[in-house]
């Protein structure tokens, strides 16, 4: 039975330095579904979704309060180790950012930093990953070519392959379509929707449409608050909240 509390946000707030950008979160993701974060510019997405796998760790003066378990287990226990939390918990950016390398390579790169080497592991590897991130049949014949001979959109896809390799058991994704056009976008979303069979999936998104066509569950954020967090379908035809109706609506952005 896939966990219903996956990824359990429990009464999480955070700060960078003065500012508290987030209040008393309490949000549980269930497994492999797609759970998609809307609600306007600064209201926290992004900072929600780079705490499930403790990316803004790094930046100085940061707080929090509360705490996010990934399977039952705390995120913040000490002996949680971050590099083996990013191998559970693969992340893919509003900007394609493939390595200035071949595309097997940017594949097989978080293989290779662990170690393995093998070529035949490497290869299925790199056919599998392909294969699921819908994107063998348009490279197979150059696969040791430049990643940056790919198009917009398959740079995407090979993002998306690169962060699922080594098999997290999370995805998250920071708008992963916001520098596509309308097809390759069309194209992302359909992967999405695949790829919740393996994964469960986190996404940021400013498209309305977006989210009703590749999410199941939405939360809406506004001012670092969660407002209203339910079945998609749910939120955007019969939302229980005025602000979530405004937004949803077009009635401010
Ligand atoms: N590194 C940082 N240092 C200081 N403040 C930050 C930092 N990153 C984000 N913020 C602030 O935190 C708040 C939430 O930002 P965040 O990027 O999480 O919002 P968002 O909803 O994802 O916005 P957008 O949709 O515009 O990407 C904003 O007020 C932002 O200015």
């Amino acid at each position: 039975m896939p966990r219903k509390d996956f990824i359990a946000i429990d009464n999480f707030s955070f700060s960078y330095g003065a500012a508290k950008v987030l209040h008393g979160i309490n949000m549980d993701i269930p497994e492999k579904q797609v759970t998609a974060l809307i609600g306007p510019s600064g209201c926290g997405k992004s900072t929600l979704l780079r705490n499930m796998n403790r990316m803004n760790d790094l930046i100085e003066g940061v707080q929090h309060e509360g705490d996010i378990r990934l399977d039952g287990k705390s995120l913040y226990d000490p002996n949680v180790e971050v590099i083996s939390l990013r191998k559970r918990v693969g992340m893919v950016f509003q900007k394609y950012n493939p390595f200035a390398k071949t595309i097997y390579e940017n594949v097989v790169f978080s293989l290779r930093v662990a170690g393995r080497n093998k070529r035949s592991e490497l290869d299925d590897v790199v056919e599998r990953t392909l294969r699921s991130a819908a994107l063998w049949d348009e490279v197979k014949d150059r696969l040791h070519t430049s990643a940056f001979g790919l198009s917009g959109g398959q740079q995407q896809r090979l993002c998306i392959a690169r962060a699922i390799a080594n098999q997290p058991e999370i995805l998250l994704m920071d708008e992963p379509c916001a520098a596509l056009d309308p097809t390759a976008t069309l194209r992302i979303e359909d992967l999405i929707r695949d790829l919740k069979e393996q994964f469960t999936i986190v996404i940021v998104t400013h498209n309305m449409e977006q989210a009703s066509r590749c999410s199941d569950l939405t939360a809406f954020l506004y001012m670092g608050e969660l407002v209203e967090y339910d079945r998609t379908l749910k939120v955007f035809e019969t939302p229980k909240e005025e602000r979530t109706e405004a937004y949803i609506s077009g009635r401010f952005s």
